[in-house]
């Protein structure tokens, strides 16, 4: 092997075109052993710091992208800032380019301006405030507001309507107003049927924010319930006299409103007797459709503020539930019917409700409840969701149980409610008890 095979073969790199090498490389003998160190060094050193420098720029750069965005998005509203609204079926909501969701540029960000920007939205279903007349009394407090009775012209002054009006509490921030229009939304998408409570219109131009509702004059089922243990025969052509096949009836009217929203995919969550309305012929409106909403808009129910006695084990778990939730608490529904709105298991502690559901204890039958009435309580609470009958499937036993049911024994509990004990009981705090009783 000669010099210059034994040179190219050591230093490969003097064939390389930098200046300072070359100089370098010149300056050197051809066995000059540090020559050889020093242009190792220059590949060990140099092309690494190379490396590194551009990993640290491209580092760099990454982190201000990613800190840009956290930016961007702490002055953005969240998204569980932003009310999802329902798929509107008004067009000109959806060419808006919202997808079915409030979704606010960032410079719209006062209540004002968003309820300008969303109203047209809700227009058809604005009611002009001047059309309510006069408030006639406050029901009780709602989840988002008061809620008021209220007397609404209709065009011909010999026949005001008597409407409920749902309001914002004030001062109300931009996320409530949100939320609100949204669940108006969710009235208008959901639709008319008879056994839910119809939206009737809005208020939503400015605040305060109302939702207008049909009125309901009777009030909610348990009230109902608790007057029939009194010595009232009739009031404003409601007969407070109630039969086991009046029972089937109402639950009837309500499995037909699960139906409904279990078609949209829905489920109501809080299916209880304070949550459904009567008419004096006894029809019944599924209201409370707040829990609903969540469904709709998050999936799933985040909240967990309802009393537990009415929750299915599911529920109690924390475990995903559905329609079949909603089947548990309608057999604590007949219950509460059967009994006249006696408290569910009377004698377990609202907190350990889940321990003894856990050990398969399910209610007694009551005296005053058919077998044949307590075997579809019975399947309603079945442990596992798989188990308990659908609404259509439990609509077609009560159809079926109907027609040997009694039409002439009316049901009877001598104790009267007594509000507050009733509430200890059955885990509900007591203001948001009942209003329609406590006044007769
Ligand atoms: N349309 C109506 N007609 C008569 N009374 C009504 C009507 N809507 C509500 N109420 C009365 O107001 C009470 C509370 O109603 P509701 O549960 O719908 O309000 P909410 O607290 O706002 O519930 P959610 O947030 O679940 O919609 C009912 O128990 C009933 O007494």
């Amino acid at each position: 092997m000669d010099d210059s095979e034994s040179r190219e073969e050591d230093i490969p790199v003097a064939m390389g075109d930098e200046r300072g090498m070359t100089r370098m490389l010149l300056e050197c003998g051809l066995n000059d052993k540090l020559c050889v160190i020093q242009e190792k060094q220059y590949e060990v050193i140099i092309v690494p710091t190379f490396l590194v420098t551009i990993f640290l720029i491209l580092l760099g750069v990454i982190l201000w992208l990613f800190m840009r965005e956290q930016r961007t998005q702490q002055q953005r509203p969240g998204p569980q800032d932003i009310a999802p609204v329902p798929p509107s079926r008004d067009l000109s909501w959806e060419a808006a380019g919202c997808g079915g969701n409030v979704a606010l540029p960032l410079k719209e960000t006062s209540v004002e301006n968003f309820l300008g920007a969303t109203t047209p939205a809700l227009a058809k279903l604005e009611v002009p405030r001047e059309q309510l007349s006069e408030v006639l009394e406050q029901i009780c407090n709602g989840s988002c507001g008061p809620i008021f009775r209220a007397s609404m012209n209709t065009g011909d002054p010999s026949k005001p309507k008597s409407v409920i009006l749902k309001a914002l509490k004030e001062p109300a921030g931009l996320h409530e107003v949100q939320d609100f229009l949204g669940r108006v939304q969710f009235h208008q998408y959901l639709g008319k049927h008879k056994n839910l409570v119809q939206l009737e219109g809005c208020c939503t131009e400015k605040l305060p924010l109302y939702m207008v509702l049909e009125d309901v004059a009777h009030g909610d089922l348990l009230s109902f319930l608790w007057t029939c243990r009194r010595d009232v025969m009739t009031m404003d052509g409601l007969l407070y006299d109630l039969t086991e096949k009046q029972v089937y009836h109402i639950g009837k009217q309500v499995l037909l409103a699960l139906e409904f929203l279990q078609d949209k995919h829905l489920f109501h969550g809080d299916v209880a007797a304070r949550n459904i309305l009567i008419q004096s012929d006894l029809t019944a409106k599924l209201c409370g459709l707040g829990l609903a909403y969540e469904v709709y808009t998050r999936g799933t129910i985040s909240s967990q503020t309802i009393p537990l006695k009415w929750l299915a084990p599911e529920r109690l778990l924390l475990r995903p539930a559905g329609i079949k939730a909603d089947v548990w608490s309608f057999g604590i529904l007949l219950y509460e019917m059967v009994t006249l709105g006696a408290p569910p298991y009377p004698e377990v502690p609202p907190t350990s409700i889940l321990q003894h559901l856990q050990r398969r204890k399910i209610m007694k039958r009551p005296s005053s409840c058919t077998h044949t009435m307590y075997n579809i309580m019975k399947s309603c609470w079945r442990w596992h969701e798989a188990g308990r009958p659908s609404p259509r499937e439990l609509r077609l036993r009560l159809e079926a149980a109907v027609r040997t049911a009694d039409d002439k024994a009316v049901l009877q509990v001598p104790e009267l409610v007594v509000p507050e004990l009733y509430a200890a009981v059955a885990g509900i705090r007591v203001e948001t008890l009942f209003y329609n009783y406590s006044i007769l």
